[in-house]
């Protein structure tokens, strides 16, 4: 029945303060406030409606976007809401939208990569939302090989402009957010040439379309590259291609902190790492760490919820069937998922940290930790992708068929979700990058660069140095095992973040301890994934392997009482969930029958095409009865 906690008897067995877990979750009291403000705002609000998502066509759907994107940047404006309430906003929107790429790299890109001038002339242009902005470096013929890129951009200094060109097919930028139908500006990356030379890959600002009536300007040629993953999903999205047939824009407006070109035409760099060219990236896969622990708890929340609802044989004298989060299988897949949302939502926070850090200090024209900022990015970025990805779809199976219905949520949540292990770095070739600069660490043991920071446990590897001569064998040769080494980089620190989160003052009663438990099911599930490493290498014994496993089983049954609180200490609506399945009242059944109606197929009791194809079919003349 309506206005039933179907699950109370599941919140009546926590064994530690909810409210104090969701502060923990959002981050401070502060956070949490504004977190629930904007959640409960956004829910209440019909402009921001998303349960029709999946019945509309993709221009329906693409101008529900443009309306929503529209109405959010009102509701911003008339409430007046600050910069961290309206990147909340965004959140519980829950719509892929050019917005993302505007505020999430366009603006970003200008602040790390553009002079003071050029920020001072752009920047408010852009926070006004007078210019739109995306992200045009991927190409048609590249996106991993960066510095493949074939975009041109000419220095003419009879005219004192670059001249931004597409000289072949595959250098056409293909894939940018909001590029397709709705940025008026770009941050184009291209090959620098002055004077006949070349100077590498740099970002150029170049306006694509008219601010009066937004049609593309004389030389561009720009539209969406097509329908992608899923129905609704990523949709919502204009990724789009772009052209440039010798477009001329003024000196001032190649972003300069980086790398100079002067108006008699002298190239220069600064005396910072070319990489910082490559800065928005960074900023990026920090982001993008957060959000997947965001994505993943949002499945494991609908997952766990369902799991506690959902009952399956094992009725005894006609009492009740067994709830399937009882079923020791289901909380070896389960637990472990919920353990990750936790152990990434941390893993954010410090990596947010570590970004700052690195800023501040660039800041100051000290690169001493950028080695580590970018593997750390990188890495994380990659390993919680995937593992969120991966999540995400074990969630969806642990909802056995209603998990396949797009009433659960879970199929949406996946097809908007897996692109991250694509964007912003593919995970392989990011997971290289971290295996490049454990290999450099190796490389450096014995010298007087000592390994610091996330590397500090590396001086332990002294018997690498013996066979450091093996190491230089050819790094593509060894690339698989590398890689594997850089997740187990990764993992470590994850793991070492929790442990090192759980040493500091956390209130609230029981959450320490329900915390604690969670990272031991986090670190000991590695170790049962991984235990052939560990045993082939010598780290564990068999007794420990089988020691690990026990305290894995015990560790699932205390988590068992406490799986909805834990779940419920995310203090998701139902509406940001978007799932019958995770609903918070558990009250399933009902809503599930009621939705189906809803769908356009049942507006008829007799499906349209009946008369042209079934009526026939089923009235011809020559039966068929032999088959
Ligand atoms: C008020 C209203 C508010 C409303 C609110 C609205 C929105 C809210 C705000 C934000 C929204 C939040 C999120 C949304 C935003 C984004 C997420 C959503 C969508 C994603 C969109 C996707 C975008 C993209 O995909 S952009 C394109 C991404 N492309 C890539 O990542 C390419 C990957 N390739 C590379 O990075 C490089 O090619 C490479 C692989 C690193 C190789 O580079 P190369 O130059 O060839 O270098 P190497 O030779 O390998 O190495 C040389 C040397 O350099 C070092 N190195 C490399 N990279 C870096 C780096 N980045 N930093 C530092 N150092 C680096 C490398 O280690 C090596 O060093 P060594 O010589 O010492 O070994
Ligand atoms: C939804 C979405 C949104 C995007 N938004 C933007 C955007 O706003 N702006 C933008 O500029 N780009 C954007 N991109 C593009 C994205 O950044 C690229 O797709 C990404 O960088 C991967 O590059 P690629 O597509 O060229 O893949 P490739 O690099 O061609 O990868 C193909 C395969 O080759 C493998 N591979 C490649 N190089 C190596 C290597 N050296 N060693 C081993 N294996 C290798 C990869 O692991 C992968 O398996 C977006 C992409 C998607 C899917």
């Amino acid at each position: 029945m309506e206005g039933v906690d179907h699950l109370a008897h599941e919140r009546n067995k926590s064994e530690f303060d909810v409210d104090a877990m969701k502060i923990v979750w959002a981050g401070s009291p502060h956070a949490f406030d504004v977190s629930d403000r904007i959640s409960k705002l956004v829910a209440s609000d019909p402009g921001f409606r998303k349960d029709n998502r999946s019945t509309l066509s993709r221009k329906e759907l693409f101008k529900n976007t443009l309306r929503k994107a529209a109405y959010a940047w009102k509701t911003i404006v008339d409430l007046r809401l600050s910069e961290e309430e309206a990147a909340k906003l965004r959140f519980y929107v829950d719509e892929p939208a050019f917005t993302d790429l505007h505020w999430g790299m366009f603006i970003p890109a200008i602040k790390g990569q553009g002079t003071e001038e050029q920020q001072q002339k752009w920047l408010p242009l852009a926070y006004k939302m007078q210019i739109i902005g995306c992200y045009a470096q991927t190409e048609l013929g590249h996106g991993s090989n960066v510095q493949g890129l074939e975009t041109t951009a000419t220095f003419d200094p009879q005219t004192d402009e670059f001249i931004i060109h597409s000289p072949t097919l595959t250098s056409s930028k293909w894939w940018p957010g909001g590029l397709g139908k709705v940025a008026t500006h770009a941050i184009a990356y291209a090959r620098l040439i002055v004077g006949g030379r070349e100077h590498g890959v740099n970002g150029f600002i170049v306006q694509l379309r008219s601010l009066e009536d937004h049609s593309p300007l004389l030389g561009i040629t720009v539209g969406d590259i097509g329908m992608k993953f899923g129905n609704g999903a990523y949709n919502t999205m204009d990724n789009g291609v772009l052209r440039f047939d010798h477009v001329r824009i003024p000196r001032n407006q190649m972003l300069m902190r980086v790398s100079q070109v002067t108006c008699e035409g002298k190239y220069k760099q600064s005396d910072v790492p070319r990489q910082l060219v490559y800065g928005t990236m960074v900023y990026v896969r920090q982001t993008i760490v957060a959000d997947a622990s965001c994505a993943l708890s949002r499945a494991v929340c609908i997952a766990t919820r369902y799991s506690a609802v959902r009952r399956q044989f094992g009725s005894q004298n006609g009492g009740p069937e067994t709830q399937v989060i009882d079923y020791k299988t289901q909380q070896s897949r389960l637990f472990p998922l919920l353990a990750s949302a936790y152990a990434f939502r941390f893993i954010g926070e410090w990596l947010k940290w570590l970004y700052a850090d690195v800023t501040q200090r660039l800041q100051a024209n000290d690169f001493s930790t950028l080695p580590e900022a970018h593997a750390c990015t990188a890495g994380l970025k990659s390993l919680t992708t995937t593992a969120t990805a991966d999540g995400i779809e074990e969630c969806r199976k642990l909802c056995g068929g209603h998990g396949y219905l797009c009433s659960s949520g879970l199929p949406e949540l996946f097809a908007v979700y897996v692109p991250a292990c694509t964007y912003e770095g593919d995970n392989t070739v990011l997971l290289l990058q971290v295996a490049r600069f454990l290999m450099k660490t190796v490389s450096q043991l014995g010298s007087s660069k000592k390994p610091v920071g996330t590397i500090a446990y590396m001086t332990r590897v002294e018997h690498l140095m013996q066979c450091r001569c093996g190491v230089q064998r050819g790094f593509a040769e060894l690339s698989v095992d590398l890689v594997e080494a850089a997740v187990a980089h990764c993992q470590l620190i994850v793991v070492s973040k929790f442990i090192e989160k759980l040493q500091q003052e956390i209130p609230g009663k029981g959450v320490k301890q329900q915390l604690e438990v969670l990272c031991n099911i986090y670190a000991l599930f590695l170790l049962h994934k991984h235990q052939g490493d560990f045993l082939s290498t010598g780290c564990i014994t068999p007794k420990h392997a089988a020691l690990a496993n026990d305290e894995l089983r015990s560790l699932y049954s205390q988590v068992r009482p406490n799986a909805i609180a834990l779940v419920d200490a995310f203090n998701y609506t139902d509406h940001y969930l978007g799932s019958i399945l995770g609903c918070y009242d558990g009250n399933v059944y009902p809503k599930l029958y009621e939705a189906a109606w809803k769908d356009p197929l049942n507006e008829s009791v007799v499906p349209d095409g009946y008369h042209q194809y079934i009526r026939p079919l089923l009235k011809q003349e020559i039966r068929t009865a032999r088959l």
